[in-house]
């Protein structure tokens, strides 16, 4: 499946027991010898009652990782395709928190991401010892460069920087050596954002465990709320990705962050052991 072009293997873990080694998961994820994906998405039986699946989440390099949006709205559409339920509003539990997708009319998923987080503490990164406790301004030395980056969790981590061109932005240069920064504990997404307008922005994102996706649906969030925190973006944003257009909506802090977009189908099988 894919949403917006950040591609997945969807497997269905509630009616079969599914067990995957992280070899396994990266040589499913392999673009030339397997099926090829960003992540695995994995549904299995919820382990709460206010659940109704666990949405588990592996990038390509096999590492689990909490929170994945363009995968929740994936995970949505399968639900609905393999039978798995019926409900049109789902509530996912991840390792980020609750995920909440609901399925609208014409193919678009609108998900409720949760609420994102500045603490350095929880994201985690380690602020540099002056900072003030919620800073969106990090100093963050990356070679001979000082970049300033805003650094926040919506569920899983991410490193924002505004850029004047995405097209011609160092992407595949900066966004490896930011997502091994020694500052963030556990690896980083790392987007970079062009602001076009109060209500328009471009946006690409280097994945922790993936590398350069066509979109990214957390790193959207984040950089939505970055964006309206720097004061640039209103409280609905439409962002374009080399993948696609998200929508963005966001009521302010201590609210949770609504992303919709496109989730499809591409092709079913069946994996051999
Ligand atoms: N493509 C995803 C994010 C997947 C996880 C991410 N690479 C991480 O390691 O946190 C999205 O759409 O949000």
């Amino acid at each position: 499946m894919h949403g917006l072009g950040n591609d997945f293997v969807v497997i269905d873990g509630v009616r079969q027991t599914v067990a995957l080694s992280t070899a396994q998961i990266r040589a499913l994820a392999d673009r030339h010898f397997g099926v090829g994906c960003d992540q695995v998405l994995l549904l299995e039986a919820p382990r709460h009652a206010e659940a109704d699946f666990t949405y588990r989440i592996f990038n390509a390099d096999g590492g689990e990782v909490e929170h994945c949006g363009n995968g929740a709205r994936c995970a949505a559409r399968f639900v609905h395709e393999q039978g798995l339920s019926d409900k049109t509003t789902l509530n996912f539990d991840t390792l980020g928190g609750p995920v909440r997708p609901r399925l609208l009319e014409g193919g678009q998923v609108e998900v409720e991401m949760g609420v994102p987080c500045f603490e350095p503490a929880r994201i985690p990164f380690t602020a540099p010892a002056d900072a003030p406790a919620e800073a969106l301004d990090y100093p963050l030395q990356v070679g001979d460069q000082t970049l300033s980056i805003a650094a926040l969790a919506i569920g899983n981590p991410h490193a924002v920087l505004r850029v004047p061109d995405v097209d011609s932005a160092p992407v595949g240069t900066l966004g490896p050596l930011i997502e091994a920064h020694a500052r963030f504990a556990r690896r980083v997404n790392v987007g970079f954002l062009q602001v076009v307008g109060r209500r328009e922005g471009r946006l690409r994102v280097y994945e922790r465990g993936a590398g350069e996706t066509l979109a990214c649906g957390t790193g959207a969030c984040a950089a939505f709320v970055a964006g309206v925190r720097w004061g640039l973006f209103d409280a609905q944003v439409r962002l374009h990705l080399p993948g696609g257009v998200l929508e963005l909506a966001w009521a302010g802090p201590g609210t949770p962050v609504f992303l919709t977009g496109p989730a499809v189908t591409v092709f079913e099988g069946t994996l051999a052991a």
